[in-house]
């Protein structure tokens, strides 16, 4: 199920133009390699099934995977609750990974934990399919009120406020997941 509305490239100009850069370039490669050191040093010899969080997980799964320098594999699970738009609502599954899980140690990763549903709902399903470990890693957190009570994530890169934000795998409305920068919404944008 796909919604949001199209947007014109002027109307995305627009979005970028009015946007506040919270982590620039320099600063998401930085917390790229925080976050390879710190999965390493937990990782390293437990030969994980590192499961990308699509699609948010693509930009930060890919510059991860290079700094790994230790034996894992690699699949995708695909559950989302965005749909394209800047309000969460259920998770709906698109694709479970093709991987058993059972008795391996998995590495959930992805874009940004928001509310938390979404990992919520993955790791129960990690569980449920017998996964020995499950740990979760995310290249921005954002903290707030709304976050199921107690989830954390295990490996966070960077901290973000309570915005809507967007760039390295993390979209405004379907677009600017290629933008090479953590960048906030203007609020005018978040709706
Ligand atoms: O912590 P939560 O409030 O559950 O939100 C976090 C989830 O929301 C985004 O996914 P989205 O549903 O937008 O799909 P996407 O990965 O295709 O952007 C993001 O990639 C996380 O998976
Ligand atoms: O702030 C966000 N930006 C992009 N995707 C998201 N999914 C949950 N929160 C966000």
């Amino acid at each position: 199920m796909t919604q949001g509305v199209a947007l014109t490239a002027d109307e995305l100009a627009g979005v970028m133009d009015r946007a506040v850069c919270l982590h620039d370039a320099a600063a998401v490669n930085d917390a790229l390699d925080r976050l390879a050191r710190d999965i390493t040093g937990q990782m390293a010899d437990l030969r994980p099934l590192i499961l990308g969080v699509m699609t948010g997980a693509i930009v930060p799964l890919g510059r991860l995977l290079p700094r790994l320098d230790f034996p894992l594999e690699v699949d995708y699970i695909h559950a989302t609750r965005y749909h394209k738009t800047t309000t969460g609502r259920d998770l709906v599954w698109l694709a479970r990974p093709q991987t058993p899980l059972r008795g391996r140690h998995v590495l959930l990763v992805d874009d940004i934990l928001d509310e938390g549903h979404t990992f919520r709902g993955l790791l129960e399903h990690c569980r449920e399919e017998g996964a020995m470990s499950v740990r979760t890693a995310v290249l921005a957190d954002k903290p707030n009120a709304g976050r199921v009570p107690g989830l954390a994530a295990d490996f966070v890169g960077l901290t973000v406020p309570e915005r809507y934000v967007f760039g390295v795998g993390m979209d405004y409305k379907g677009y600017l997941r290629n933008a090479d920068a953590i960048y906030a919404a203007d609020p005018v944008d978040e709706d």
